[in-house]
């Protein structure tokens, strides 16, 4: 049995005690296919004693079953917990991963390929502070370890563990770890990430993931947990204004409305002047109710329901603002970074459904100014951006959204670009600032906008209650 877990039996005051004082670190893994992303999260649950023992022996079971790795028994299917992906050799499963040490609690958002990104990208609450990029030793630098740095970099995320991985496999050599690290700073110079680490692991023998290796003595700049445990992570760069996402308004009778939301920047408290947007109307605070009941401020990230003294009209999506902070952007029109993910191609002109801080508004790319090419950084003309790359566009949206630049607010300068047909998440966006419309309409909301609108909430209402349906095309006039 483990520390954590002795102390669970014996005291759990104390455990939760020990928890509540501890900082969190929330990190991505991203790496190819098979660099052994699976193997390491399982390694540094493993050799951190956070497996309970029938874990392991079912583990143990399934390695000699499946005839995964020869002598180990293998660590991934720690991960890979679903019978079914083990079968057909892939990883289905997206969930966040909790684990603690004495020293820190650690949140991994652990989903396959793009997923991750689209995630971080579209709540802002769950963006992480760090990234461990894997890179297999035999194959060095990759165009996929520079598209994720490149993401990384657009994501915000200031630290990078470069773990190399596989180091068993090329004898622990010094010289292939040097020139590894020196192929990836020469690239990620160009990148905005100040803080980058290199380890060389082996995930699946254990060297350096949470124990120092021995066969390793060339290095000495800590084991992988050693790093996760200590880097010191800054989330100062963050807006200071009150932004709350409407999500939900809680009418349960006539005498109470209460709007709901999960704060994405700022703080409020009762008597705070408050504006909605994106309609102007003003108000003030009456309270900040929470499930342990009324609450004298509220912070970033918390769930809160706000009311108001005024009966003034607040719907889903709506942005709640306090009167004096820094306001957000208004506009029909906005410039951002879009990380395409879908086989079909981004196209000029074609309409989607482009969900920001739940607002879902119809629109369309109006523009790409340049295509990044990830192995060089080089920006170049596009028509159009194929699966995985990646481009400075201008959105044009049919109604007026509410937004901030990304560096700014995570929460309200990310969205997503839904497919109308196929309702997939075609691609994620980080706005860099607010722009024109090309054809110099106003940003009133027009009829066409409002009918829209209308039929994107029509549609999700079908989604809902009739999933078996597709989705409705309401006949409209010409534009
Ligand atoms: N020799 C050696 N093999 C490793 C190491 N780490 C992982 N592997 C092997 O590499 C293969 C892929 O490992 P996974 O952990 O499943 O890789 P992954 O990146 O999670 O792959 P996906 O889940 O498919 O994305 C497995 O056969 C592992 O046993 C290592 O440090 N050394």
């Amino acid at each position: 049995m483990s520390h954590q877990s002795d102390l669970i039996a014996s005291d759990i005051l104390a455990y939760l005690k020990q928890h509540e004082n501890k900082d969190l670190l929330r990190f991505i893994t991203c790496g190819n296919v098979d660099d052994g992303k699976s193997t390491l999260i399982g390694r540094l649950l493993h050799d951190s004693k956070l497996i309970f023992e029938d874990h392991l022996a079912a583990i143990k079971k399934d390695s000699q079953k499946y005839n995964t790795t020869d002598d180990e028994f293998d660590l991934a299917l720690l991960v890979d917990g679903l019978q079914a992906e083990r079968e057909q050799g892939i990883t289905i499963d997206v969930a966040y991963r909790y684990f603690s040490t004495d020293k820190r609690k650690f949140i991994i958002a652990d989903c396959p390929g793009h997923e991750q990104y689209t995630r971080n990208m579209a709540t802002g609450a769950s963006t992480c502070d760090l990234a461990v990029i894997l890179i297999d030793a035999r194959y060095g630098v990759q165009t996929q370890t520079r598209r994720h740095s490149y993401i990384v970099s657009l994501l915000g995320i200031r630290h990078v563990l470069v773990a190399v991985n596989k180091m068993d496999l090329v004898d622990f050599s010094e010289a292939r770890f040097n020139e590894i690290k020196a192929a990836y700073l020469e690239f990620a110079g160009a990148l905005d990430i100040p803080d980058i680490r290199f380890v060389p692991i082996s995930a699946l023998k254990g060297d350096n993931v949470v124990n120092a290796s021995a066969q390793t003595p060339w290095y000495d700049g800590g084991t992988l947990m050693a790093l996760l445990e200590s880097v010191k992570v800054d989330r100062d760069a963050q807006l200071n204004a009150f932004r709350l996402p409407v999500q939900y308004v809680n009418r349960p009778n006539l005498d109470f409305r209460g709007f709901c939301g999960t704060i994405a920047a700022g703080q409020i408290a009762p008597g705070d002047d408050v504006v909605a947007l994106p309609s102007g109307k003003r108000s003030k605070v009456k309270a900040i109710v929470t499930f342990e009941g009324e609450q004298a401020t509220a912070f970033a990230s918390q769930a809160i329901t706000l009311t108001l003294d005024d009966e003034i009209d607040i719907s889903r999506g709506d942005l709640i603002v306090r009167a004096g902070d820094p306001q957000p952007s208004v506009a029909q029109a906005f410039d951002a970074h879009v990380v395409w993910m879908n086989e079909s191609p981004l196209t000029v002109g074609k309409e989607y459904v482009i969900k920001l801080a739940g607002k879902s508004v119809f629109g369309r790319v109006s523009r790409i100014a340049h295509r990044v090419d990830v192995n060089t950084m080089a920006q170049t003309e596009a028509g159009q951006l194929g699966l995985n790359e990646i481009a400075l566009v201008t959105v044009e949206v049919n109604a007026p959204v509410v937004f901030d630049p990304y560096a700014a607010c995570r929460g309200t300068g990310s969205f997503i670009v839904i497919d109308r047909l196929t309702n997939a998440t075609a691609g994620a966006g980080m706005i860099t600032a607010a722009a024109n419309r090309a054809d110099g309409h106003s940003d009133d909301l027009d009829e066409l906008a409002r009918f829209r609108a209308f039929e994107v909430e029509l549609n999700a209402l079908v989604r809902k209650y009739f999933p078996h349906w597709g989705a409705l095309e309401i006949p409209r006039g010409p534009r």
